[in-house]
Formats: C-alpha cells, sequence, structure tokens
C-alpha cells in the first residue's frame, strides 16, 4: 500500500503542535524533514533541536533528508534523534557503503537519494543494499517547483533492477506531489509520497486526511 510523508518544512511553522496533531488525526505515515547546508542547495533547513522536540512530541515516524554536502558530518549531528529513515544524496559522496553503514550501524534505516538530472545506474549497485530510495521530482532545495516528468521513467528503471535483486527498496517520491502527479508516480513504481506545498499544505484544507487517502 501507498505510504504519505509530510514534508514538515512546508507546515506552518508557528503552529507545528496543532500541525502535528492535524497529521497524526490523518494517520500520514511518514514527517519528512530537510536538513539543508546552504551549499548542496541554496537554501537553509531543519535543525536537530527542533527535529528533537517534533520526535518528542509524536509518534509519527521521522525521515530525515540530507540535501547537505559531507553527509557524514551532518548526519552525525543527528543520529542521536534515532528517525526510522534517513537519505544521503548520491551526488555528494563516493563511498556510498561508508555512509550506509553509518546509517544502519546506528539502528536506523538507509536511503539513498538521486536528484532528477542524475542517473539511475549510479546508485543501481547498492540498490541491494538500502531500505528506500528517495528519487527527487523536483531539484532539491525549494518547495513549489515544476514536476520533472522525466523521472518517471527512472521510478521504472529502478523497480525493474530491483526485480533483479533480493531486495525491494521503498521508492519515495519528491516535489510537486499532488492529485494531478500521484497518479503517473504511483503507475511508474512509487510507494512514497512527500506532501508539500502542493498539496496538503497548500493553505486551502484543514483536514488533512483529504490528501492522506489509503
Ligand atoms: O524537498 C522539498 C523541496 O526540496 C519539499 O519537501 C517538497 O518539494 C515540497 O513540496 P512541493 O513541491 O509540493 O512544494
Amino acid at each position: 500500500m501507498v505510504k504519505f510523508a509530510a514534508s514538515i518544512i512546508c507546515a506552518n511553522q508557528l503552529e507545528l503542535k496543532q500541525e502535528l496533531q492535524k497529521l497524526e488525526n490523518a494517520h500520514i505515515d511518514m514527517l519528512h524533514c530537510d536538513i539543508m547546508d546552504g551549499v548542496f542547495v541554496n537554501n537553509l533547513g531543519m535543525g536537530p533541536y527542533v527535529i528533537e522536540q517534533i520526535k518528542e512530541y509524536t509518534k509519527i515516524p521521522l525521515d530525515l533528508h540530507f540535501a547537505t554536502v559531507d553527509p557524514e558530518k551532518f548526519i552525525k549531528l543527528f543520529l542521536y534523534i534515532k528517525p526510522e529513515y534517513i537519505s544521503f544524496h548520491a551526488e555528494t559522496t563516493e563511498d556510498y557503503y561508508k555512509i550506509i553503514n553509518l546509517i544502519k550501524g546506528s539502528g536506523i534505516k538507509a536511503s539513498i537519494a538521486i536528484s532528477p538530472e542524475t542517473s539511475v545506474n549510479v546508485i543501481k549497485d547498492v540498490l541491494k543494499d538500502i531500505d528506500m530510495i528517495l528519487m527527487m521530482t523536483v531539484n532539491p532545495g525549494f518547495a513549489g517547483q515544476v514536476f520533472r516528468k522525466d523521472v518517471l521513467g527512472k521510478i521504472r528503471q529502478v523497480k525493474e533492477i530491483c526485480k533483479n535483486n533480493n531486495n525491494n527498496p521503498l521508492i519515495e517520491v519528491d516535489g510537486n506531489i499532488n492529485e494531478k502527479t500521484i497518479p503517473d508516480v504511483i503507475n511508474a513504481g512509487a510507494d512514497v509520497l512527500v506532501l508539500g506545498t502542493s498539496s496538503i499544505f497548500n493553505n486551502k484544507i484543514n483536514d488533512y486526511s483529504h490528501y492522506v487517502k489509503k
């Protein structure tokens, strides 16, 4: 069954408790937290203190997305929070296994993220050893961008490669995921849909279960 993750950086930051309550009421599956360093992407994201408080407040599993250079350094700052998943970008290291082992060694599920321009070929050999792949359907860094249709073919490619492996990592998609794009990403094989400003946090709805259809 498809899972839904709320991109919490897109929620009303002054009303985080109420937002988390509404997401719990909607039975959201995960909270997607963007950590950005102003280097890998031209924006800043969430820090460990707020994510730690979110973890204390809610039982919704956390899914941390590191859009940073030097993933080892940044991930180490957040390991103590014990999220469910950690994603790092394939574009930011040559030693994938060093980072995967760091994450898994802390009892956390490991995920590798790729930006829309990055070929699936660069991560095909690690698909057998990860729990999830985050396929960005916009360039990481900013909400409100145009959906990259060309990523659909890459999702199919990942599915095909995984058929021959004894491992089926979840495929998570992030970027302009909404009523228009959801049918296409599901048809292509996506398992986890990140909802941001183009859906759940569009300021037009109050009941978040509207988007979290089971
Ligand atoms: O990671 C992100 C951008 O890097 C956001 O999570 C996401 O893209 C926001 O969703 P939307 O595209 O619907 O505004």
